[in-house]
């Protein structure tokens, strides 16, 4: 994919947030993230103050990921074909949360599963490849497939778009997958595997030694050829990965926000930003998880999440806890009184109506 073209949000709509939540009957400041939260979705939303997010579209990436069979992970892969009937039938973590927040919920799937037809749910199969290669003995998939993949995933986006959304997540399914994301994260960062390596669904210390010492190997073996992002994605990521930046920089180029989860998430942002700069506007965080990798990627990307639960579960999971949140930040910048009104009010003597509608 050539270098993509993306507007900013609008700085004269975040000019006037940012005045307004100054002008709020609060003390500046008072409102914390909520407050930066609240400008973000107002310059996002193209108008100030901005109605709160309230068609909201999940959709979860899936896929196999060879590195699967190297002891990276506490759980074996066949967990993944059986999570994405979870998505569909309800009982996954994101699904709970999705219903509770009123958020539609996707399942694309990168070659995981045959036989979903007439499975119920939401579910698009987009089979450029059944799994991925072992990164640190080969490439994960060719340049050719990686770049179906970022097509594939454009494609969900402009559906997920048409569909009416005013706030988009991606989440992940595919047990491995946090070690490509702590690779691509340590090759766009240019750090070592030891800085970002996780313990991803809860591996102990020797799977963890392993992991990290697999990472290394990785990097070694693509070294500079990671400078390109589509490369980087071939190298080190996988078809499920490299469809969930393609929906990331599609919607960035559309102008349709993003909130971000947890370290897939923001490993797939770092490579959207690279191949579209600019793309982490569009972008907030829906949460810190325990990944290493992800507090990292989110620093360099200069979000401050909205949640610091302890989550690490991925599926877009804590990016959906987080819409109300989200909600929360607009209703205030949009509903709190203005002090210049209080002030007025209390020095005419008279109860002014708090200024609901700007
Ligand atoms: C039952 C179950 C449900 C999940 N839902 C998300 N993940 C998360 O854990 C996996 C990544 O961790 P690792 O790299 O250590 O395998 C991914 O599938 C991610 O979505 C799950 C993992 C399990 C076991
Ligand atoms: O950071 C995450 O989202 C995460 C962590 C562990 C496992 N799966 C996802």
């Amino acid at each position: 994919m050539s270098t993509v073209r993306v507007t900013p949000p609008d700085d004269d709509v975040r000019t006037e947030a940012a005045a307004r939540l100054a002008g709020l009957a609060t003390p500046v400041g008072a409102l914390g993230r909520l407050g930066e939260a609240a400008v973000w979705w107002s310059a996002v939303s193209g108008t100030c103050p901005a109605p709160a997010p309230s068609r909201v579209r999940a959709v979860v990436f899936a896929g196999d990921h060879g590195v699967a069979s190297y002891g990276v992970s506490a759980y074996p892969k066949e967990i993944t074909a059986l999570m994405v009937r979870q998505f569909l039938g309800g009982g996954a973590g994101v699904a709970v949360l999705a219903r509770q927040h009123d958020v539609a919920l996707k399942v694309v799937d990168l070659g995981v599963d045959d036989d979903l037809d007439g499975v119920p749910g939401d579910v698009t199969a987009h089979k450029v490849r059944r799994g991925s290669e072992p990164l640190h003995l080969r490439d994960a998939i060719t340049a050719d497939e990686a770049v179906r993949a970022l097509a594939a995933g454009r494609t969900i986006a402009d559906a997920e778009i048409a569909a009416g959304a005013d706030l988009l997540i991606a989440g992940d399914m595919g047990i491995g997958n946090t070690t490509p994301s702590a690779a691509l994260i340590a090759a766009s960062l240019g750090l070592p595997a030891r800085d970002v390596v996780g313990r991803g669904s809860g591996v102990g210390d020797t799977a963890l030694a392993a992991k990290e010492a697999l990472v290394d190997e990785a990097l070694a073996r693509v070294g500079s050829r990671v400078e390109d992002p589509t490369q980087r994605l071939a190298a080190l990521g996988s078809a499920d990965l490299a469809a969930q930046v393609g929906f990331l920089v599609r919607a960035a180029e559309r102008g349709v926000p993003v909130l971000l989860d947890g370290v897939i998430s923001v490993a797939c942002a770092l490579v959207a930003d690279d191949l579209a700069p600019g793309a982490a506007a569009w972008f907030a965080g829906g949460h810190r998880s325990t990944e290493p990798a992800q507090a990292l990627a989110l620093s360099k990307l200069g979000i401050e999440p909205l949640l610091d639960l302890g989550m690490r579960l991925g599926e877009g999971s804590g990016a959906v806890a987080a819409v109300p949140v989200l909600r929360a930040a607009a209703a205030l910048l949009g509903e709190v009184s203005l002090l210049e009104d209080v002030l007025a009010a209390g020095s005419d003597g008279s109860a002014a109506a708090p200024d609901h509608d700007g």
